[in-house]
């Protein structure tokens, strides 16, 4: 009986053992086969996640190349100007029409030049291609606050200078031409810089002297439409005086004649501008008037040569710049209509109040004192 009962527990614990043994297995098994399973979930959403991610980083690495394409941006030609001869140039106004290519022509010749502008009538993109080059700053300022920097020479051209836009907002326009130019000559006598002022034909008003020389004092309404302009301008060269006299401030004044060019704004309203798109779009020319009113126009380039003789001459008197090519408005619509080959007909509109009649510079004074004088047509 012993025998049989030590049989039966000999026989039970290698059963249990065997069971145990199976059950370890079948465990083993089961772990196992859920790690591989858990792992192959994982590696699946570890797969899914990355492409997740490379989705989603894919416009930011984009941006990335950009900017770095940015960084390494090729900039127009500048010459290397030694530390004597570079200098630290302001210009008001310097991403409009005219404050651009004067803006190009200083960066050019390897000075440093510091842009200020309202952006009312001027443009980032007229000097973007100068952001980021060592020599070149921009500030989005009113030159009717003042500024405090450290300069050689100040261009000050801020002023809206198309009749629609000075007319638009005429207590603006006289507060940038006197209370900005009064805190740019302050600058200039703090600083001992030499100052431009970017002055017009305008001051001239609707001249009794044909053509326009620099002795002639004008003849403006000054409490017409065009007064906060023609006026503004006027007073402005006025303080540049006062503050030569009395300050000892170096200034020069440029009078300015009807000028054209690339990066005129399309909506501008002056004529040149106006009359090409209207040919362009095949709407009517509009002429103020009879069309017999005369202007004489400019190239761009020619002016910022001039200005740029003009500060570095010795001439502190005004001096007057502009192309002596005298022609009818109702002329200028047709060579327009004829060059652009519109079928645009001439539509003649009112006259506009106080529009000068005649208008030629005399440019004797530039071509003796500066030896300047237009070279485009
Ligand atoms: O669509 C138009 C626009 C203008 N005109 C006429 O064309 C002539 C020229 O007009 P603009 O508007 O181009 O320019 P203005 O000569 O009147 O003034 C300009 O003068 C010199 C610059 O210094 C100034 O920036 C600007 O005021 C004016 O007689 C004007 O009445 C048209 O006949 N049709």
């Amino acid at each position: 009986m012993m025998l049989v009962n030590w049989l039966i527990s000999v026989i039970n614990r290698r059963i249990m053992k065997l069971l145990v043994a199976l059950a370890l297995i079948a465990y083993i098994a089961s772990v196992w086969g859920t790690y591989t399973n858990m792992r192959s979930i994982q590696e699946h959403g570890e797969t899914k996640i990355e492409q997740r991610i490379d989705e989603a980083v894919a416009p930011l690495r984009e941006k990335i190349r950009d900017l770095e394409l940015s960084f390494t941006q090729r900039y127009p030609p500048v010459k290397f100007l030694s530390e004597k001869d570079r200098k630290r140039i302001l210009i008001t106004g310097g991403a409009g029409f005219v404050g651009s290519h004067l803006t190009d022509k200083l960066m050019m010749d390897g000075h440093e030049v510091t842009v200020v502008d309202n952006f009312f009538t001027g443009r980032k993109r007229n000097v973007e291609h100068w952001i980021g080059h060592e020599n070149f700053e921009l500030i989005n300022h009113d030159v009717v606050e003042p500024l405090y920097i450290e300069v050689d020479q100040i261009y000050h051209l801020a002023s809206p200078a198309s009749p629609p836009n000075y007319m638009y907002n005429p207590i603006k326009t006289l507060k940038t031409n006197t209370i900005g130019t009064l805190n740019m000559l302050g600058l200039a006598k703090r600083v001992g810089a030499r100052l431009l002022l970017a002055s017009t034909s305008e001051v001239y008003g609707d001249p009794e002297v044909h053509p326009q020389n620099e002795d002639y004092w004008g003849h403006v309404n000054p409490i017409g439409p065009r007064a906060c302009y023609d006026e503004g301008k006027r007073v402005a060269e006025t303080m540049c005086y006062a503050y030569m006299k009395q300050e000892g401030v170096e200034v020069r004044v440029a009078r300015i004649f009807n000028t054209f060019g690339s990066r005129m704004h399309m909506n501008d309203g002056r004529v040149v501008s106006n009359f090409i798109l209207q040919a362009l779009q095949g709407e009517p020319l509009t002429v103020y008037g009879s069309g017999s009113q005369t202007r004489a126009f400019q190239y761009v380039s020619d002016l910022v040569n001039g200005l740029v003789s003009l500060m570095n001459s010795n001439v502190s008197s005004p001096v007057n710049l502009g192309n002596p090519e005298e022609h009818t408005i109702l002329e200028f619509a047709q060579l327009i209509k004829s060059l652009v080959g519109s079928r645009s007909y001439i539509q003649f509109l009112p006259e506009a109040q106080d529009d000068p009649q005649r208008r030629r510079p005399d440019i004797r004074k530039a071509k003796m004192l500066l030896g300047w004088e237009p070279v485009e047509n």
